[in-house]
């Protein structure tokens, strides 16, 4: 069985949404996952200045385990997922991801498949230039980036994104539709299908 870590922060659930829909297509590539949420950093009191903030944390709290860089090291392939954050991705990812300095050294992060999707409250707000963010990371760590391209005709009916699947929440929870949702587990499956290949 490949082994597929599906790692994401999200706010307010819309990147929940997909990081879930991807952990699925990878499951029904056959292979085995962990889908893990990257620690909190915002104080309470912004996390209660936002009620759909405050709910998706609630929500999740007992549902969705914490990520950890060994997740990172377990996996054969990866995913990243973050809501857009001025066009790139939340600080919450970004700090888990400047946790992985050892693993990168070491090597642990290279020749594995890599992909990333996104939220973003608008269509033409960040959302592939924070999906390329990651793309940037991704080379450093001397992955194999797999973006889903247009390799499957559900990609236009979720918006037509090559880089990665992503959403416009327009603000809101609970948004992500049924054709972003295809999307992202068609990612999911393509990236453990290739990442076995990566493996074999
Ligand atoms: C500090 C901050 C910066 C944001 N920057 C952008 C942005 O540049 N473009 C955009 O369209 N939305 C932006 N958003 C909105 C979120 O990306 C959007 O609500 C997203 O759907 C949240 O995903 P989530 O539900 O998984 O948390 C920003 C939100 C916050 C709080």
């Amino acid at each position: 069985m490949t082994k597929i870590a599906v790692i994401y922060y999200s706010s307010t659930g819309n990147v929940h949404q997909l990081a879930a829909a991807v952990a699925q297509g990878a499951e029904e590539a056959g292979a085995e996952v962990r889908l893990r949420r990257v620690p909190e950093l915002a104080p309470e009191e912004a996390i209660d200045s936002n009620p759909l903030w405050r709910a998706h944390v609630d929500a999740t709290a007992g549902e969705v385990q914490e990520a950890t860089p060994a997740d990172l090291e377990w996996a054969e392939g990866y995913a990243l997922g973050s809501p857009t954050r001025f066009g790139t991705p939340a600080a919450q990812m970004k700090q888990f991801i400047d946790t992985l300095g050892g693993l990168w050294f070491t090597g642990k992060l290279a020749n594995k498949g890599a992909t990333a999707f996104t939220s973003a409250q608008n269509v033409h707000g960040g959302n592939e230039t924070t999906i390329l963010t990651f793309f940037n990371i991704f080379s450093h760590f001397g992955a194999v980036i797999v973006p889903p391209g247009y390799t499957d005709p559900l990609l236009f009916e979720a918006g037509g994104n090559p880089y990665g699947t992503s959403n416009a929440s327009g603000g809101k929870s609970a948004t992500v539709t049924e054709a972003e949702l295809a999307a992202a587990r068609y990612q999911g499956r393509r990236l453990a299908e290739v990442s076995a290949k990566l493996t074999a």
